[in-house]
């Protein structure tokens, strides 16, 4: 996970040099200081003012040069783990918006909370690899560096470092053995107890109205509840370890100096010689004992990184398009569009893996075909639409019924390509031509131009933007929120799910579609909170966008009218097509029930 960032971009491996190079340096000031500190102390106890100030002037050269690189060594630590910490979240989305992965993790329900993983644990992932990393290589050069200083001093203390230090670390891993797991549990508790608050916000009218705050305030409450309880468990955990951490922090300041004293009291080494000799000893034991004093931190950056690994995984098995290769590896369907393929006039999507069952019989005269269509549930407990053949001519409008849960929208999914359990093949334009209204409006945030020209936000005027909201009968909306001026309304940023109602969000989804000019429009439910009119008027603006054909799903008897093709699912399987054509030359009805 951590090589992709160094290994792809020039910024990475410049920063990670300079942060190398100056990790270098800031252990050679460490040194520098360790002598100037021993000659101060010594002058000091030799009662030798002439060297005590010359010390001082040593020391304040020290410090001059010192200073900058400690400062700029911290700060280009920081630098660096903004810059991966920004490269790898852009490269995270990059592959959780690519190829649908984030209906698929959605709906897989196999990883929790992917919000926290993307926000949180690519943060502290960076941030603590960086730390962790550094800490070896500074451990390693301070190890080298004081070893010698101490070896000097005394051979024998310099053995019984490894071994209070191995001492040391075996101790604190058994005794935090626990803290792992309680870790992992808490980042899942606690991204849990926001969520649960988030929904709050996102359905706070809904809760009004149903009065239910009494319950959401219960379910508030237990998550909460199961936070406090893990972190007392975090905590305890903690208290045990630190029973040994604390103790053996403390040793180490009276260890060395009882080590030395006796060389001191035999008038065989300085006072400055104790305090160096101190000093090295605490560089190395702490060198030594990565693991006791970083226990709790590297506990929570290991459980950071399995749920950080398990998502990648997630995304990439939900990522059909993505080659073998490292876990950050982009397919090659997210490569730069200069890259790509060019794009098909037609798609098909194959419900099955079996490539024997797949039709591939495409037929000109139609823009939407399905061939042995069967479309089941994902978890393949119901089979909604049983060996479906049919072809929608362009401009012949197709409308899809049936009673609630019949299969409707699972149908639109299979054309979407979002569901893919069942077998058979389904030819459609390609995904830049097809337009989809979901049943229920989506209202990104942004701007009311960014409402309507979502998804594509193509370059239109602002005269373009105002006609397209005329055509859907929201002409006096950009003025509303605008205060009285329409240009500047459309730069309006407004929370637009909570302001809009149903109807005005319903009628800037036609909006959208009018703005993306496709070829083939798919409405689930579009109008059901539209008054017949108002219906009208969205079907006949739709009906002008010049070559498109749309597939309507609904209940309402008005719809029948704009549309030549009825399809019928019957619940279970069952299906049945009509077409106007023949039902009137047949003298029959063109109505909505059969
Ligand atoms: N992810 C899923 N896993 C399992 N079953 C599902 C899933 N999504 C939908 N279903 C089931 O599939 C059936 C068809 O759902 P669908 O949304 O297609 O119905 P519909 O005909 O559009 O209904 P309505 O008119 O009420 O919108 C329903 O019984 C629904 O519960």
């Amino acid at each position: 996970m951590a090589l992709p960032y160094f290994t792809e971009t020039r910024q990475g491996k410049v920063a990670f040099a300079t942060v190398i190079a100056l990790t270098l340096l800031n252990s050679g000031v460490s040194v520098a200081f360790s002598y100037v500190g021993r000659d101060f102390y010594s002058a000091l106890s030799s009662k030798d003012p002439e060297q005590f100030n010359e010390m001082l002037l040593k020391f304040s050269a020290a410090l001059t040069l010192g200073v900058p690189v400690s400062v700029f060594y911290r700060f280009q630590r920081e630098k660096l783990s903004l810059e991966w910490r920004e490269w790898m979240t852009a490269r995270v989305l990059d592959l959780y918006f690519s190829n649908g992965v984030y209906y698929g993790v959605e709906r897989g329900g196999v990883v929790d909370n992917p919000d926290q993983r993307i926000a949180e644990d690519v943060k502290s992932f960076t941030a603590f690899s960086l730390t962790l990393f550094i800490t070896a290589v500074t451990s390693v050069i301070d190890l080298a560096s004081f070893s010698a200083i101490l070896y000097s001093i005394k051979p024998s203390l310099f053995l019984d470092i490894f071994a209070y230090a191995l001492f040391g670390t075996v101790s604190t891993s058994y005794i935090g053995r626990r803290l792992g797991g309680l870790n992992f549990s808490q980042l899942k508790k606690e991204a849990d107890f926001r969520y649960a608050l988030v929904r709050v916000r996102e359905n706070a009218e809904g809760i009004a109205f149903y009065e239910g705050e009494g319950t959401e305030g219960d379910e508030v409450g237990s998550r909460l509840g199961r936070v406090v309880e893990n972190t007392g468990d975090v905590i305890r955990a903690q208290r045990d370890l630190e029973f040994f951490t604390t103790a053996y922090r403390y040793l180490i300041q009276v260890l060395p100096v009882s080590a030395v004293a006796p060389l001191y009291f035999a008038g065989a080494i300085p006072l400055g010689v104790v305090t160096q000799s101190t000093s090295a000893f605490n560089h190395i034991l702490s060198d030594l004992s990565v693991v006791v004093n970083q226990f709790e931190s590297l506990s929570q950056f290991s459980a950071g990184i399995g749920r950080l690994k398990e998502f990648l995984d997630e995304v990439q098995r939900q990522d059909g398009e993505r080659d073998e290769g490292g876990i950050l590896q982009l397919a090659s369907a997210t490569a730069p569009a200069s890259k790509r393929a060019s794009r098909p006039s037609m798609d098909r999507i194959d419900l099955d893996t079996d490539p024997s069952r797949l039709s591939s019989s495409t037929s000109p005269s139609s823009i939407l075909n399905f061939s042995n269509v069967t479309v089941s549930t994902p978890d393949l407990q119901r089979t909604l639409v049983t060996s479906l053949d049919l072809s929608v001519p362009p401009l012949s409008h197709l409308l899809i019924v049936g009673n609630s849960g019949a299969g409707k929208s699972s149908l639109l999914r299979c054309i979407a390509g979002l569901w893919t359990s069942g077998h058979g093949t389904i030819c459609r334009p390609p995904n830049g031509d097809c337009f989809f209204l979901p049943q229920k409006p989506y209202c990104p945030l942004g701007t009311l131009r960014e409402q309507v020209l979502y998804p594509s936000f193509t370059n239109a005027t602002d005269a373009e933007v105002l006609d397209i909201l005329t055509q859907v009968d929201l002409s006096s909306l950009a003025s509303r929120v605008g205060s009285g001026d329409a240009i500047a309304g459309l730069s309006a940023t407004l929370d637009w799910s909570n302001t809009l109602s149903l109807g005005e969000q319903q009628r800037l989804s036609f909006a959208r579609l009018l703005a993306n000019r496709p070829r083939l429009a798919v409405l689930d439910e579009a109008t059901s909170a539209l008054d017949v009119t108002s219906e009208r008027n969205m079907y006949e603006a739709v009906g002008k966008v010049p070559g498109i054909t749309y597939v309507s799903v609904g209940h309402r008897p008005s719809l029948v009218e704009y549309h030549g093709v009825k399809l019928r699912l019957m619940g279970e399987g069952g299906w049945k097509v009509e077409r106007r054509s023949e039902v009137e030359e047949n003298g029959g009805e063109w109505e909505m029930n059969p």
